[in-house]
C-alpha cells in the first residue's frame, strides 16, 4: 500500500521565484490496484510520479510505502526501494546504443546479477512482453509500442511490487494504445504487481484503471473507484476532463 500524505512540492528557481507543483496532495494506493493520476497538463502529475520514484524528494508531506516514508530511507533500504518500484518514463528513456536484450538487463546488471542469471531474466521478460525475437535490434529498429514494450519489459526486470507509467501511451495510435494497456493488465493479474498509470487521457484510465486520482493545479480534486468518479463526477476538472473524452485528444 501506498499512502501519500498531504505532500507538497516547491521548486525554486533562481532567487525569489518558486512554484508549487504539489500541494497538500493526499490519497492511498491499494496493493494490487490499477490506479491512474489524471490531470491537464501543468498539473503536477510527472511531479508527483518523479516524488512516488524517489526522483524527487517531497518539500513536506509524506509518502509512505508499506508503512516505510520513502524520504527516510538510506543506503541498502534506499536501494531495495528503487529495486520495489519499476518506473516506464515518458519517451521511453531506453539507450540507444544498446540492443533490446542489453537494455532489458541493464537494471539487472547494476543490481549485481551474473550475465547467466541475466540473459534467463531478459528471456523471461522479452517473452512476456512479446518481443522474444527482437532481442537483438536495437530501438531505433523498432516502432514505438515496440519500444514502450521494451521499457515495460527493463522496469519489471528488479521484479518490482509496484510500476510507475508516465503517459504510457500518448505518443501511440489507437490500436498500439490497446496492445500495451492490454499488457499492463496482463502484467497486473499475471504478476500482481500494482500499477500506477500518469495520463492526462480519460480514455486510458477509463479502459484499465480501477482506481482515479484527479490533480488539478497542484491539489487532489477528488479520487476513488473509477466507475463511480466518472459516473458522478463532483468537480469541475473532472467534467472538464470527461468532456474532452474521445474528441480533443490531438486538438
Ligand atoms: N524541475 C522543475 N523546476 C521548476 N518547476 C518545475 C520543475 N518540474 C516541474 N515544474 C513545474 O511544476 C508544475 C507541474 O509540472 P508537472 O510536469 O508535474 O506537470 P504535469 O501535470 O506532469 O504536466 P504535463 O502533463 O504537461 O507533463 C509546472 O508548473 C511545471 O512548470
Amino acid at each position: 500500500m501506498i499512502q501519500i500524505e498531504n505532500l507538497t512540492k516547491v521548486f525554486k528557481s533562481g532567487t525569489d521565484s518558486e512554484v508549487t507543483a504539489l500541494h497538500n496532495v493526499s490519497f492511498t494506493i491499494e496493493d494490487g490496484d490499477i490506479f491512474g493520476i489524471i490531470g491537464m497538463s501543468g498539473a503536477g502529475k510527472s511531479t508527483l510520479l518523479r516524488c512516488l520514484s524517489m526522483l524527487e524528494r517531497p518539500t513536506s508531506g509524506r509518502i509512505l510505502q508499506d508503512g516505510v516514508d520513502l524520504a527516510a530511507l538510506r543506503g541498502r533500504a534506499l536501494i531495495d526501494a528503487h529495486r520495489r518500484t519499476g518506473v516506464v518514463f515518458q519517451g521511453y528513456n531506453l539507450l540507444m546504443q544498446k540492443s533490446v536484450r542489453q537494455n532489458v538487463a541493464f537494471p539487472l546488471r547494476l543490481a549485481g546479477a551474473k550475465k547467466a542469471d541475466a540473459d534467463a531474466r531478459v528471456d523471461e521478460l522479452l517473452e512476456l512482453v512479446g518481443l522474444a525475437d527482437k532481442a537483438d535490434a536495437y530501438p531505433a529498429q523498432l516502432s514505438g509500442g515496440q519500444r514502450q514494450r521494451v521499457a515495460i519489459a527493463r522496469a519489471l526486470a528488479t521484479r518490482p511490487e509496484v510500476l510507475l507509467c508516465d503517459e504510457p501511451t500518448s505518443a501511440l495510435d489507437p490500436l498500439t494504445t490497446g496492445q500495451v494497456l492490454g499488457l499492463l493488465r496482463s502484467i497486473n493479474r499475471k504478476l500482481g504487481v500494482t500499477i500506477v498509470i500518469i495520463t492526462h487521457e480519460i480514455s486510458v484510465v477509463r479502459s484499465i484503471c480501477n482506481k482515479v486520482a484527479v490533480i488539478d493545479a497542484a491539489q487532489f480534486a477528488e479520487g476513488g473507484r473509477t466507475d463511480e468518479i466518472f459516473d458522478r463526477p463532483k468537480s469541475s476538472i473532472t467534467r472538464l476532463l470527461l468532456g474532452t473524452e474521445g474528441g480533443l485528444k490531438h486538438a
